[in-house]
């Protein structure tokens, strides 16, 4: 599709093998720059596979077409190019995951720079600096993960899946271990970020009550009775919404 960040069509990937294995189709996803889709479904019904596939972390069964930005990664894949699919994972997606997956030995500081430092981008950006006043990380700063609530946890983890400039956002249950206030603010500071800076987000959740307050376009699984799990906004897309 013209001008969209990610766009995938007609691609599985399976996790296990045999009577144990699952495996998970994606018929049609598109997200554009800015815009936020919601992934819904039942536990276990392969949302956070599809994240894994979506993140370049699970190898595709197969794939008609995955790109993201510019780049053919359902070609990347078909060539075996890990170093490419390293550097497209590496510059373009950022993750929030459900207990932030912050480093315990490092300052918030030194966890939001992580990326950057991985990349060699420079630190102290006023970049940074605007996630850290956005975020209210301000006087965190030097502590370390243990000494912070776990809604600080989630910012702390928010302003790191940023702080590279990634185009893409991956959030896995990001407000899964928050109250139901904390949630709402965590959720609202991670959607009006990644809005403001336009890039795109896929955020899993088992909670549309939550999601549905917001500007969140819903991808709701569909598990068929022999265990595969099928994503499809493809309704969406045939409706031209987003032509
Ligand atoms: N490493 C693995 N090997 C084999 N099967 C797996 C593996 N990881 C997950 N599965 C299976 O794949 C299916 C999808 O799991 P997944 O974690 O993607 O679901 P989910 O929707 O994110 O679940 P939840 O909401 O409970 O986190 C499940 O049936 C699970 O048992």
């Amino acid at each position: 599709m013209a001008g969209a960040l990610l766009d995938i069509r007609d691609l599985t990937g399976n996790r296990g093998a045999g009577s144990q294995g699952f495996t998970l189709q994606i018929e049609a996803l598109t997200l554009h720059q800015g815009e936020a889709v919601g992934i819904i479904g039942p536990s276990g019904c392969g949302k956070s596979t599809l994240l894994d596939l979506v993140g370049l972390v699970l190898r595709p069964q197969q794939a008609g077409c995955f790109r993201l930005g510019s780049h053919d990664i359902a070609a990347l894949w078909q060539q075996d190019k890990q170093s490419a699919l390293a550097a497209v994972r590496a510059q373009h997606i950022g993750y929030v995951l459900q207990t932030g997956g912050l480093l315990p030995f490092l300052s918030v500081r030194d966890n939001i720079r992580l990326s950057c430092d991985l990349l060699g981008l420079p630190r102290n950006s006023q970049h940074e600096q605007q996630l850290i006043k956005v975020l209210g990380l301000g006087r965190l700063l030097d502590n370390k993960p243990a000494a912070l609530s776990i809604g600080e946890r989630q910012r702390v983890a928010i302003a790191r899946a940023l702080a590279h400039k990634p185009r893409l956002i991956l959030a896995d249950e990001p407000t899964a271990s928050l109250d139901p206030a904390h949630s709402v603010r965590v959720m609202e500071l991670l959607l009006h970020i990644a809005r403001a800076l336009s890039v795109g987000i896929l955020v899993v959740s088992h909670d549309w009550d939550l999601l549905s307050r917001f500007e969140v376009r819903p991808v709701q699984a569909q598990m068929a009775e022999s265990g595969l799990t099928c994503f499809s906004d493809l309704a969406y897309r045939q409706g031209g919404q987003n032509e």
